[in-house]
């Protein structure tokens, strides 16, 4: 049987328009919305002046007193988006104001309804998200200017001064700079359709090439990101209420359901991005991996979520390759998965010098006044230790590698 049998040519066509995905800025919001109608001034002056207001504990007062908004005055995507993000911004400082020890345990009707209600209409879960924490939280100082750390600033952030505005903003670069991964992506499983060697050979470069950008990017994180200020004053403000000993419960949406909520943090994990690549390289993650990855599909938006699955369901790259005996293309395929295995590598790196060594500091030296505490001394946004889990991911990448398939 011939490629082109196997590999039917009927099969779609994939278009990145479809998907709200754009060339140039992949799952980036283009020109993200920095303002909202005038109704809103109440949740943009909170959401821009958090830090103040987290610090003089004064922000549950003012959410509390808060009236409760309609949604309805949201007329266009960019602005939902932004109110999302606002609400994000707002909700996480609420319910971690007072630290690990006293976080909320209900969120008042004035914050939950109107979240819920906006959440809704873009399809995500009310928490505050990589989407909306990464992807829609910057602007351009100079808008004539390029898209450069010097050039960018975060619209919310939290307590954690630089390192906060550095998180944000060397992982939106990190996300830029995977926009050309993307789309030779799609130009990949669009050739596999044709067979059209060439085409995918082209695609895998621009795959292999956008991966390692993100890796050299990612190296800013430790020029603009103290690991100190990451790990005791920042992170506690991603926590989410899932598997979080800190708020076991979960989170009450006061006006929206009877029951508590439980919902994951933000993590880089809901970046649509890497997922885009597994399903490209056809990696396979053992169950646990796969089902956290898989669920962390429901924290992004609908349509980057289905792009994925889209992906996911195209003629497997990986078998076109093995049934094409070209040697040039085994190494083309095998240049983007080591470029992954050393993204993960990196980022397992990262984990150790934000997370690992200043928990064990944190511990040895544990003074009550400091930092957020001990629940998040080692943990990931999921409340277990991520070492070992981000290995197994790493892993089972490096395991794709068609030159070691044949070697074992
Ligand atoms: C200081 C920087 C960072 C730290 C400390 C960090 C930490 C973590 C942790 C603890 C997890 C485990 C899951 C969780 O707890 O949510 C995780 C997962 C993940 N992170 Fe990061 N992260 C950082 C930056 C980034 C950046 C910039 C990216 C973008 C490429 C990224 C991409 C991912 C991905 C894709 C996962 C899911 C596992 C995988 O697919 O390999 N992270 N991260």
């Amino acid at each position: 049987m011939g490629d082109g049998e196997r590999f039917p040519r009927s099969a779609m066509q994939i278009d990145l328009d479809c998907f709200f995905v754009s060339e140039e800025f992949g799952f980036i919001l283009e020109q993200p919305a920095t303002d909202l109608p005038d109704y809103y001034r109440v949740w943009m002056g909170l959401a821009s002046n958090l830090t103040p207001l987290i610090q003089t504990h004064q922000l549950r007062d003012l959410v509390n007193e808060m009236p409760v908004l309609s949604p309805h005055h949201l007329k266009s995507h960019r602005e939902l988006r932004l109110a999302h993000l606002a609400l994000g911004f707002i909700t996480m400082g609420y319910v971690w104001q007072e630290g690990q020890n006293l976080p909320a345990q209900t969120l008042p009707k004035s914050l939950a309804l109107p979240y819920w209600l906006v959440s809704k209409r873009l399809g995500l879960p009310p928490i505050l998200t990589y989407a909306d924490s990464v992807l829609v939280n910057w602007r351009l100082k100079d808008p004539t200017g390029d898209m450069e750390i010097g050039n960018l600033e975060t619209l919310f952030s939290f307590p954690g001064g630089e390192s906060c505005k550095g998180f944000f903003l060397v992982s939106l670069l990190v996300e830029r700079a995977a926009s050309s991964g993307i789309q030779g992506a799609f130009s990949v499983m669009n050739s596999v359709v044709t067979c059209d060697i060439i085409s995918i050979q082209k695609g895998l470069y621009k795959v292999g090439q956008s991966l390692r950008k993100m890796k050299e990017i990612f190296e800013l994180m430790h020029r603009y990101v103290d690991p100190t200020a990451f790990h005791g004053t920042l992170r506690i403000f991603f926590s989410g209420w899932r598997d979080n000993p800190m708020l076991p419960g979960g989170l009450l949406y006061e006006g929206v359901v009877e029951e508590p909520m439980m919902l994951s943090g933000g993590s880089a994990a809901q970046s649509s991005s890497i997922q885009c690549f597994d399903a490209l390289l056809g990696i396979c993650h053992d169950d646990h991996a796969a089902s956290f990855l898989k669920r962390m599909r429901e924290y992004m938006l609908p349509s980057h979520r289905q792009l994925i699955e889209t992906l996911s369901g195209c003629p497997p790259l990986r078998d076109f390759i093995l049934s094409c005996s070209s040697p040039s293309l085994c190494i083309n395929y095998d240049s983007c998965v080591s470029a992954l295995v050393s993204l993960r590598s990196y980022h397992l790196s990262a984990v150790t010098r934000y997370i690992t060594v200043p928990g064990h500091r944190a511990r040895t030296m544990r003074c009550p006044l400091n930092g957020v505490g001990s629940a998040l001394d080692e943990t990931g946004t999921g409340g277990s230790s991520p070492l070992p889990f981000l290995k197994s991911i790493r892993d089972a990448t490096q395991r794709a590698l068609i030159s070691q398939t044949r070697l074992t």
